[in-house]
């Protein structure tokens, strides 16, 4: 499992390893690790040309001491001081004696044609986006496609929430310490981090509310079937979704359920012919159902389909038309699975405010609504009501293709289905939808049907 940390938490770590440790320990560790990554992607540091960044605190003083080593290494390193009268000293005279140099101003900086620029101007001290003398200068260094590699949080992200509030750094690659922080999970802001090195503190950390599942997770908690089991004890997903308008999504979301976690599909709808004709196994009728999947290219029928779905007392995943319906939904387990503009509606804001604080909003809903709310995105965040919430890092971009949602929804389904609780199914589904994408892919187009073809794929891998 990936942790993310919030800043007290690391804080209140590092304050306890330090009072055990030499003073100054932590940061030579850490500009250690900071260095040894920028070595590696520099590829050959003899002569290459670094360019520091330098703020006001000590993630100044990881750069300054990373520059001094890879000065002694014989690289070409200048420092931009951004607070001169703030600058970490024994960094700063660190560098100076291993040959670095502070260039005056940002003309200067250029000119030094940098090779790669390293980002040590706020770390998890920041507070608010770049000030315009930072910004500018980010902002030349961009324009000149001058690489930048973040030390510790690309500068001018919010650290706990993944927002952006304003100019910030672009990173190549963003290099922590100790552990992840939530903005190298969420969204907007796990998009300007780019690459994330952890370089190991030592430190004692609690428990992360913001999490990721990795691939063994993920094997540890697919419902595997009891040697013994029949279609009936693995748990039979229902599927209410499509429409006159919307034929395929029915066709799509039965897919995803029919990825064989639960022991048998049932199909209610109005596009049952399609789904008869694209998936023989499944049954088409109502009965008994462990889970109903509700709302996928819903269209006008996704209002009566919540009801009689809620009525079985069972968990529901709400996709898609079943959103505008909660009311009708009741009080049971519920999956629900937006996109940013249907948590918008949902929430009653605007798309692009869900967009900026992805996390805030994904949290308000499930705490509004009591339910698990899937929030669909390049970096999926699955929000539980008591405030836990995992954030799905794999998937290429080629997944944001048309009816990706419904195989999505029907594949949750049956992990519900088959005993998952909401919270898990969600995260696990997601991670599988975008683990199977980037295999159907291999970096090329792919269309919904191939991730729902690509699913049993991935899980044989995992289970292998
Ligand atoms: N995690 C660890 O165990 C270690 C982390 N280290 C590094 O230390 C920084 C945190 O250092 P700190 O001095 O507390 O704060 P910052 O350097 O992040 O910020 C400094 C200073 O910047 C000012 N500021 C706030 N917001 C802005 C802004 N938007 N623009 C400009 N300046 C801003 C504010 O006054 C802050 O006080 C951590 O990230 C690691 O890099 C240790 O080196 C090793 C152990």
């Amino acid at each position: 499992m990936r942790d993310a940390h919030t800043v007290e938490q690391v804080r209140a770590a590092e304050a306890a390893l330090m009072a055990r440790l030499p003073e100054g320990a932590l940061m030579q560790q850490a500009a250690t690790g900071l260095s040894t990554a920028v070595a590696d992607l520099l590829g050959r540091v003899y002569g290459a040309r670094v360019l520091l960044l330098v703020g006001s605190g000590d993630n100044g003083g990881d750069a300054l001491w990373a520059g001094a080593r890879l000065a002694r290494r014989g690289a070409a390193v200048s420092a931009r001081l951004l607070s001169p009268d703030k600058t970490h000293p024994a960094g700063l005279a660190a560098l100076r004696a291993a040959g670095g140099r502070v260039v005056e101003d940002d003309v200067a900086a250029l000119a030094t044609r940098p090779d790669l620029a390293v980002d040590g101007i706020v770390g998890i001290g920041g507070r608010g986006g770049l000030r315009p003398d930072a910004a500018a200068l980010v902002a030349a260094l961009a324009d000149a496609d001058v690489p930048v590699v973040a030390v510790d949080v690309p500068s001018g992200v919010d650290v706990d929430t993944g927002r952006l509030d304003g100019p910030h750094v672009e990173a190549l690659a963003t290099v922590t310490f100790g552990t992840h922080k939530v903005a190298h999970l969420v969204d907007p802001a796990a998009r300007a981090a780019g690459t994330v090195h952890v370089v190991d503190l030592g430190l004692d950390l609690p428990r992360a509310d913001v999490t990721a599942l990795q691939a063994d997770d993920v094997a540890a908690l697919l419902p595997v079937p009891e040697p013994a089991a029949h279609k009936y004890t693995r748990g039979l997903v229902g599927v209410r979704a499509g429409s006159e308008q919307y034929p395929g999504a029915a066709v799509l979301c039965v897919a995803g359920a029919g990825t064989g976690f639960a022991g048998m599909v049932r199909y209610v709808g109005a596009a049952a012919d399609e789904v008869r004709a694209a998936h023989p196994e499944v049954v088409v009728g109502v009965g008994q159902v462990q889970a109903w999947v509700v709302g996928s290219g819903g269209g006008d029928d996704a209002a009566e389909a919540v009801r009689e779905a809620a009525a079985d007392g069972v968990p529901l995943v709400l996709d898609a038309d079943a959103l505008q319906h909660l009311d009708a939904a009741g009080s049971g387990e519920r999956l629900l699975t937006p996109h940013a503009g249907e948590l918008a509606r949902l929430l009653g804001v605007e798309r692009e405010e869900v967009e900026t604080d992805q996390l805030g909003f994904a949290r308000r809903a499930a705490e509004e609504t009591g339910a698990v709310v899937l929030l669909k995105g390049r970096h999926t965040l699955v929000a539980a009501p008591d405030g836990r919430v995992r954030a799905t890092t794999v998937g290429p971009p080629w997944l944001a293709t048309a009816g990706a949602g419904d195989v999505l929804a029907g594949l949750c389904g049956s992990l519900l289905a088959a005993g998952l609780d909401a919270f898990d199914a969600g995260s696990v589904g997601s991670w599988l939808h975008g683990a199977a994408a980037a295999h159907a892919s291999g970096g090329g187009p792919i269309r919904a049907r191939d991730v729902a073809a690509a699913l049993p794929t991935v899980c044989r891998a995992l289970l292998g």
